[in-house]
């Protein structure tokens, strides 16, 4: 690995990279930022969390005269929460240099943004349907965008934000540098890559996984209505610092979240038919530790990076491969380890192997956790926030009482009643939750694969630089299997995301997006 040096950045950017910590560039940002600092187009593909929004972003900072008064650089992601913590890295990246960057995005006021777009930012970090509402506007300009990065590029495709996205770019000037990045690359990223970059670069540093390596993989085969008991179990004998548990729809999630909170957990959920405002306070929560289980959709599958995530759960499997990966990358992030556990339902085991061809990954099955693990794991946690105590923090007001009652009761039997006193029993509330179908993995068409060799290598397929791995048939198969949900009670498979758009017959995130089948 380099240090940040090498790469010849202004003074001022290296002081920020510095400052954030970063002692020497990971694989993804020493392929691309020489690149992308001669500005040739890229198509950047590294596994989750492993920096690409620093390879993007330092380059593009680097090249932006502090004198610029224009939008120079637009950063295009698929969700609201996402454009908020690329607008702060990127905010903390420009730090010394002092450009000005400005997140976009549907849900919050749009006075509030037009009156910050009055303060000349150079860089704007926007969700597509919000970004087209300023275009129409005319808040915002884009005739001198120099630099524009689609993160997420394969989700905004799956999205179905195509169309605006084209919208967007023919506002842009042709002589731009264009880059997409994204840790998965089916191969229909092609038709994004032919429509909107020239001579892009590949740079790929996907070993043979495409799951991030640091990232302990298990399932439990559990029946639906098994599955509350057995994640409360789980979170039991686990103990994480912070998880994310995703849930296939908003309902789930909205079910998930109170029936959690009713056991005594901490938790809150994420989707997208709250508020921004809800959002944003529920995303504040679970950064500062004050909950430590969000309950999401996939709105929070891509990109985002809280650091102590040490859990995610699949409580619903996802629908497609890529979803998992992006789930499943929330731990396991810049150098830590983290562990992601699936429910998968009797019916649902071929989806699962499914989901192990493509990501080229076995999933070791585990057993449902026993009680008596669960209050093993609750009783460990106890032992250790004890521990801590007595090791760190001042106890002295709490001694007199303490020689009192070991004057009267045996000390083994007195720490035992404390023990049991501070874990708490777990609140038995009767949790009944509306049962979802299972996925379905329909039989897959033979080959669909595309003729684009630069991104075959499957699904995820890599640009292969330093790509690799066996090509299973199958693995070049995306179209077969069952994309736009079964139609279960209750609305079927939800592809929760962001669409703003405004005035353009979108609602403001209630609509439950369907994916579009591929076929
Ligand atoms: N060179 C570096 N050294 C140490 N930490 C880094 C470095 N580059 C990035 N990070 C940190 O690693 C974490 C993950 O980075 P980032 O969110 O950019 O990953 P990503 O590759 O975009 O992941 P995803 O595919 O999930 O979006 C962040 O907290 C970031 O600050
Ligand atoms: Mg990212």
């Amino acid at each position: 690995m380099k240090t940040f040096a090498e790469f010849g950045l202004e003074a001022k950017v290296l002081q920020a990279i510095t400052e954030l910590g970063f002692e020497e560039s990971t694989p993804i940002q020493d392929k691309s930022i020489p690149i992308a600092l001669t500005g040739s187009d890229l198509i950047g593909q590294a596994q989750t969390g492993t920096g690409k929004t620093a390879a993007f972003g330092i380059p593009l900072i680097n090249k932006i005269p502090v004198t610029e008064e224009r939008i120079v650089a637009l950063i295009m992601t698929p969700t609201r929460e996402l454009a908020i913590q690329v607008a702060e890295e990127i905010g903390k990246l420009t730090r010394f240099k002092g450009l000005r960057s400005l997140p976009i995005y549907g849900g919050q006021e749009i006075g509030r943004q037009i009156r910050a777009l009055k303060k000349k930012p150079q860089i704007i970090i926007g969700t597509p349907g919000r970004l087209l509402d300023h275009i129409n506007r005319k808040t915002i300009r884009l005739d001198d965008v120099a630099t524009v990065v689609l993160d997420e590029a394969d989700e905004m495709l799956d999205m179905g934000f195509m169309d605006d996205i084209t919208s967007i770019l023919s506002l842009v000037p042709e002589a731009r540098q264009t880059m997409l990045f994204s840790a998965t690359m089916p191969p229909n990223i092609q038709k994004l890559a032919q429509q909107f970059l020239k001579n892009p670069e590949h740079v790929s540093v996907i070993p043979k996984q495409v799951t991030a390596p640091l990232i302990d993989q298990a399932y439990i085969e559990v029946h639906e209505r098994q599955k509350f008991d057995a994640l409360s179990r789980l979170l039991d004998m686990e103990s994480p610092e912070l998880a994310i548990i995703f849930g296939r729809t908003k309902r789930r999630v909205d079910e998930l979240s109170e029936a959690l909170q009713k056991r005594g957990y901490t938790a809150d959920g994420l989707h997208g038919d709250l508020s921004q405002n809800q959002r944003d306070n529920v995303m504040r929560k679970f950064r500062d530790g004050s909950i430590d289980v969000l309950v999401a959709t996939d709105v929070a599958a891509r990109g985002l990076d809280v650091s102590g995530v040490t859990h995610v759960i699949n409580f619903d499997l996802p629908q497609d491969p890529e979803s998992y990966v992006h789930r499943i990358g929330r731990t396991g992030r810049a150098g830590k380890e983290g562990t992601a556990w699936s429910f998968v339902t009797p019916r649902e085991i071929d989806h699962l192997h499914f989901i192990e061809k493509v990501t080229r990954q076995k999933i070791s099955k585990k057993p449902l956790p026993s009680i008596a693990e669960a209050i093993e794991g609750k009783q460990r946690v106890t032992a250790e926030r004890l521990i801590e105590l007595v090791q760190n923090e001042t106890i002295n007001e709490y001694k007199a009482i303490a020689i009192q009652l070991l004057e009267q009761y045996d000390s083994v039997n007195l720490l035992a009643s404390a023990i049991k006193l501070i874990t708490g029993e777990k609140k038995d509330v009767n949790i009944e939750l509306t049962p979802e179908d299972p996925i379905r993995a329909k039989k897959r068409r033979p080959d669909v694969r595309t003729n684009g060799r630069r991104f075959s290598g499957g699904p995820f397929g890599s640009g292969n630089r330093s790509g690799g791995g066996p090509r299973g048939r199958s693995d070049g198969n995306r179209g077969g299997y069952n994309r736009s949900g079964s139609g279960s009670s209750g609305g079927g498979y939800n592809r929760d995301r962001d669409r703003d758009g405004q005035g353009r017959g979108r609602g403001e995130g209630r609509s439950e997006v369907r994916r579009p089948r591929p076929e």
